[in-house]
């Protein structure tokens, strides 16, 4: 019997800003400069963090823009959401509050664990996006956001860090005092 922790994400966001490219340069460690627009895709991939071993399924999704429904098959079983867009498109980035109050209205709550990610930092010239805002919006989430480059390799690691301490966060939490008490 496997002793490892299945860890099941989601990658969701606009078309073309940059899933899949960040997907394969985490898991496959290259970058592919070619666009195919994703139907859907699972990639595996084990990540040794704080001397456990997470078995990560992660599900790279078709873009998304205001019409499309949240498939359950994205929502069953999952524990983390990574959203993305790209830092040269300001339609991307409002994407990702459309995308995120589906998921949040599928489970009837008002957090999940979540990852907003500003991919594409290289093209610097073209950027529509500060980092101070995605840091402001993240805050107002409650979550983290992180820029990337999926074509320099820059942070892609610190993602599925990140994911995967946010999720631990809710799935061990330590015992800690809330309002004087204990909880264990
Ligand atoms: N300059 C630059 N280009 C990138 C980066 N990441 C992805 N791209 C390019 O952006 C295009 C779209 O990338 P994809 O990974 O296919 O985008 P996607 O979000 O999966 O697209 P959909 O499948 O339509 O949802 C491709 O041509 C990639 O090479 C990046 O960090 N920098």
């Amino acid at each position: 019997m496997s002793s490892q922790k299945v860890r099941k994400i989601v990658v969701m966001g606009s078309r073309s800003v940059g899933k899949s490219t960040l997907i394969v340069q985490f898991v496959e460690n290259f970058f592919c400069d070619s666009y195919y627009p994703t139907i859907e895709n699972t990639f595996r991939k084990i990540i040794k963090y704080k001397g456990i071993e997470f078995e990560c399924e992660i599900f790279d999704t078709a873009g998304q823009d205001e019409f499309t429904i949240l498939s359950p098959k994205y929502a069953v079983g999952v524990q983390g959401y990574i959203l993305a867009y790209s830092v040269d498109s300001r339609t991307s980035f409002e994407m990702t509050k459309i995308v995120r109050d589906k998921i949040l209205s599928f489970f009837g709550t008002n957090w999940v664990p979540l990852v907003l990610v500003g991919n594409k930092t290289d093209l610097h010239s073209q950027r529509e996006v500060s980092a101070e805002e995605a840091i402001e919006l993240a805050k107002s989430w409650n979550c983290e956001a992180i820029e990337c480059s999926a074509k320099t390799n820059e942070n892609i690691d610190k993602i599925f860090d990140q994911m995967l301490l946010t999720i631990e966060k809710v799935s061990s939490p330590p015992a800690e005092t809330r309002s004087g008490c204990v909880i264990f």
